[in-house]
């Protein structure tokens, strides 16, 4: 499996970040054709211990159901202890050096990069991509960094080489070919499907959005 097609429409979210139930959210998500999902159980309200192990094991199934990659979110102990296809993890979390060695080489690892310092070195590290952003505004993530825009996506996607890059932060249905355009290689988004009427509509149209022209 590429790596960079399973970047295309990159639904991450925690229970507490949908109104639902997360498991109908999710299976609603991967129907509208969400390409990877990432479980990211964190801040306020978010569950811990059995309670996230468990969950996580219910949406890793769904996901593996519907052939799409399950990353977790900083958690690498839980990642592997669960058989998942990777981890996603921050710049204040382990090196990715330490990271590689406890997972399975099959493993998918993603690393934030929030400007073009922290992309390059994730380049350089060997991540399999890089998240980079928040692109624009966003209230979903309390500690978010300065937004980079457009023009900061570009630049990391300038210096990053063949390493895919998906967008995060404040994307939705608006400014995701926007993204695209700067060179994404997809969008990452929690609110734009977690919070929408339909999340199945939601993934179904950026989906449509973020399609590379052949
Ligand atoms: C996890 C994360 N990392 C940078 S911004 C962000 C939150 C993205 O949430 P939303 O898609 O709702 O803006
Ligand atoms: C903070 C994050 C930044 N980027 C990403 C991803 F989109 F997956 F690359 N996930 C995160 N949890
Ligand atoms: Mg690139």
């Amino acid at each position: 499996m590429l790596v960079r097609e399973s970047l295309q429409v990159y639904f991450i979210m925690g229970s507490n970040n949908c109104r639902g139930e997360p498991l109908q959210v999710v299976e609603q998500a991967l129907k509208g054709g969400i390409t990877m999902f990432q479980f990211r159980e964190k801040g306020s309200g978010a569950k811990t211990g059995k309670e996230k192990h468990s969950l996580a094991i219910k949406l890793k199934q769904l996901c593996n159901h519907y052939g799409v990659p399950f990353i977790v979110n900083d958690d690498v102990d839980l990642a592997v202890d669960i058989g998942a296809d990777g981890v996603h993890v921050g710049q204040d979390d382990e090196p990715l050096a330490s990271v590689k060695q406890r997972c399975p080489k099959s493993f998918i690892i993603g690393v934030s990069a929030t400007n073009s310092t922290e992309a390059v070195q994730a380049f350089q590290a060997g991540a399999d991509y890089i998240g980079a952003g928040p692109v624009f505004p966003t209230s979903t993530k309390q500690d978010a960094k300065l937004p980079i825009g457009l023009a900061g996506l570009e630049e990391i996607n300038r210096l990053t080489g063949e390493t895919p890059v998906t967008a995060i932060g404040g994307i939705h249905t608006d400014n995701a070919a926007d993204a695209i355009k700067a060179g994404a290689d997809g969008v990452s988004v929690i609110s734009a499907i977690s919070q929408a009427e339909s999340p199945q509509q939601a993934a179904q149209l950026l989906n449509k959005l973020t399609a590379k022209k052949r």
